[in-house]
């Protein structure tokens, strides 16, 4: 009975147990209670009249996701630093924490944006948030947490502007290598800070950092070519649109900025860095914004839901609604900050676009349970904020928040590649694929054909991809995966692969990589970017990354050959090894099966012994898969068996009292 259990501890142990159960799935931290107020002697965990004030669990291994309602049940806590772990996925509401003075989640592998809870932690004077996988916004509303001496933002990839912060007592201030962009404010707060607070951010410019703005164009010339010779990749927001426009040779040409993908970063984005929205939002915004409110009141389009329809596929959309942003639609004043007048800009743009109508020859097609309610129609999507998540084989891929804030993926296919796909077999192939439904796909809500121009709808996925999951931000010191984690993803990954496989003989992936794998809500594996490269021109030139074309069967790999399903195999050969060592594909050796595993052991810093006999039947799974020689490759129905049999096998030696 979990409640009478609970009833019994205290709420402290009770919250650090809870903390632990997701957070520690290696089990380094060794707390178990047999008196009262033992969990005051835990390693890391201070108290002061039998609560917990201070957690200090730097370094110590930790492996997992930071649930909510744990930690922040600490209430008396006033340190807390789990730095310099392997904790990924977003940080849980910690806004119960109202009497956290630091906290310190550096060199962790967090996602999602800026943990908006930590917004009401009035005490907080120091923050760490650096090296991790944070994106988005620095909100404005920092400046609420007007206790800061410390703020530490760097390598993450937040974009946008930097806020006016104004926080007096702060001392430290770091926001190097992330994607922001535009005039660094010149408060006396930010004054007190050198380039060295700043470097790495190429889309930064201002008085502070003695880097001129005004003369730039984000969208030509010379800051491209600045921002692409990073290996980061800069990032910032503008109507889809525009970049769909002008493909097609319409009146507003913006070429996005975008670096050829490096490191797998998530990339570089269309459109809006502040340089230009200072020039235009000071310049235009009063008047013009005044405009788009009257428009948008007078046609209405700014409706959360236009056709009122609340059917099942839209609810099914649900989770990846944000709460709506208040400030889309109010006008500028002079109080408004860098970051909502840039948010405003990329809504005026949008205007822009609802005025100069995209030539309208087509519309969107629903796939699925989706088919009979169009949810948005293509209006609305080139209306959406894009973000450019990368460049991949086929097309470019978008991240696009619709004005009713659903977040959805936008894979806009690269016409010239597609170019020998007619309308209608590209139509006829959608239809089969559109429909495919499986809890390890990542369901294709609609598609779009018109002149050429093909887009695809997909869910948009927030917790990122199976490579980013293993590489981290910090790809020199990735820790491979933990035994269990590689399993469950293994399966997870087969049985979408199976899944096509028996749909249809003519159905194959085609493009299974690390990068397509992305993770759902419960962290299941689920594949996107399936069965696309049929749509392609098989004889243009295999991919310049060298991970990816590793990943291409060797029949393949230099010829116009069509991928079969036994090159799906061969990728998930690879994948396993890559799941295992930690280790890009193309860094994987070709040797015999035993010694396969004896440098699977060797990457994952393991002694002979315990894990040999799993770790030997996963090796000799991926060797299996990823011969040379197709017909000897199994089926994924006969590699789910082996799946099966490996976790039977685990299970068994976990139920041996006598190991
Ligand atoms: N539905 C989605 N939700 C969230 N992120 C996504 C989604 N689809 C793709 N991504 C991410 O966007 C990035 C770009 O994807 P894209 O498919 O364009 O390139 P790729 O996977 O690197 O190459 P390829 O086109 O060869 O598959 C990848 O990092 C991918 O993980």
């Amino acid at each position: 009975e979990p409640n009478y259990y609970n009833s019994l501890l205290p709420s402290d142990a009770v919250a650090l147990l809870s903390f632990k159960s997701t957070a520690d799935l290696d089990n380094k931290l060794l707390y178990s209670l047999t008196e009262r107020y033992d969990y005051c002697q835990w390693r890391g965990v201070k108290c002061a009249q039998g609560r917990v004030v201070r957690l200090v669990l730097s370094g110590v291994g930790l492996r997992g996701y930071f649930s909510s309602s744990t930690l922040s049940r600490l209430d008396q806590l006033r340190v807390l630093s789990l730095e310099n772990n392997s904790l990924f996925g977003p940080v849980p509401d910690l806004s119960p924490l109202v009497n956290l003075k630091s906290l310190f989640l550096s060199r962790n592998q967090f996602s999602g944006a800026f943990p908006p809870s930590i917004l009401s932690l009035h005490r907080l004077m120091i923050l760490s948030l650096s090296r991790n996988n944070f994106s988005g916004l620095i909100p404005s509303g920092i400046n609420a947490l007007d206790r800061l001496t410390s703020l530490n933002l760097e390598f993450n990839r937040f974009n946008g502007t930097l806020p006016s912060m104004n926080q007096s007592f702060l001392t430290s201030f770091n926001v190097s290598g992330n994607n922001l962009t535009g005039v660094i404010p010149v408060t006396p707060t930010l004054s007190r800070f050198d380039a060295s607070s700043f470097r790495s951010n190429p889309g930064l410019c201002g008085e502070i950092i003695n880097r001129a703005c005004a003369s730039r164009s984000p969208f030509f010339g010379s800051s491209t070519n600045k921002t692409t010779s990073t290996n980061k990749t800069t990032s910032s927001e503008a109507p889809l649109g525009q970049s769909a426009q002008a493909q097609n040779g319409g009146a507003v040409v913006m070429s996005p900025v975008v670096t050829k993908k490096k490191g797998k970063e998530s990339g570089l984005v269309l459109g809006f860095t502040a340089g230009l929205a200072s020039l235009i939002v000071l310049g235009l915004c009063l008047v013009v914004f005044s405009l788009v409110i009257k428009k948008r009141n007078d046609d209405g389009v700014y409706e959360p839901n236009p056709k009122g329809d609340t059917s099942s596929s839209q609810q099914q959309h649900q989770s990846q609604i944000q709460t709506p942003r208040t400030t889309r639609t109010v006008p500028v004043t002079n109080s408004d900050s860098a970051s909502q007048k840039r948010e405003k800009e990329v809504q005026l743009q949008a205007t822009e676009q609802l005025q100069s109508r995209i030539p309208n020859s087509g519309s969107l097609v629903f796939c699925g349970e989706s088919r009979s309610q169009g949810m948005y129609t293509l209006e609305q999507l080139m209306r959406a904020s894009a973000e450019l998540l990368g460049r991949g084989s086929v097309g470019i891929t978008y991240k696009a928040v619709l004005d009713n804030q659903l977040i959805v993926t936008v894979k806009r296919l690269d016409a010239t590649k597609t170019a020998v796909t007619s309308e209608e077999a590209f139509e006829n192939h959608m239809e089969i694929v559109g429909g495919l439904r499986h809890l390890n796909l990542v369901p294709i809500r609609a598609y779009f054909q018109s002149n050429g121009e093909r887009l695809i709808i997909y869910d948009y996925h927030p917790n990122g991809s199976l490579f980013n999951l293993i590489h981290g931000s910090r790809s020199s010191r990735a820790k491979p995966l933990h035994w269990t984690s590689c399993l469950k993803i293994a399966e997870d990954v087969a049985q979408g692969l199976y899944y096509i496989h028996q749909t249809s003989s003519a159905l194959v992936h085609g493009n299974l990589k690390s990068t397509n794998i992305l993770l759902g809500q419960d962290f299941e594996a689920c594949l996107t970017d399936y069965c696309l490269s049929v749509l392609t021109d098989s004889s243009s030139a295999s991919p310049d990354d060298p991970d990816s074309s590793s990943y291409k069967a060797p029949e393949i790999r230099k010829s116009s050959r069509r991928p079969t399903s036994k090159c799906d195999v061969y990728s998930f050969g690879v994948l396993i090894f890559e799941l295992l060592t930690g280790k890009n594909a193309s860094r994987h050796p070709f040797m015999a099966p035993h010694d396969m595993l004896d440098w699977v052991r060797a990457m994952r810093d393991e002694e002979e012994g315990t894990e040999d006999n799993r770790l030997g039947m996963m090796t000799e799974t991926a060797c299996l898969c990823r011969v040379t020689s197709p017909e000897q490759r199994p089926t994924m129905r006969q590699v789910i068996k082996m799946i099966q049999e490996i976790k039977e096998s685990v299970m068994a030696e976990e139920n041996d009292p006598f190991r």
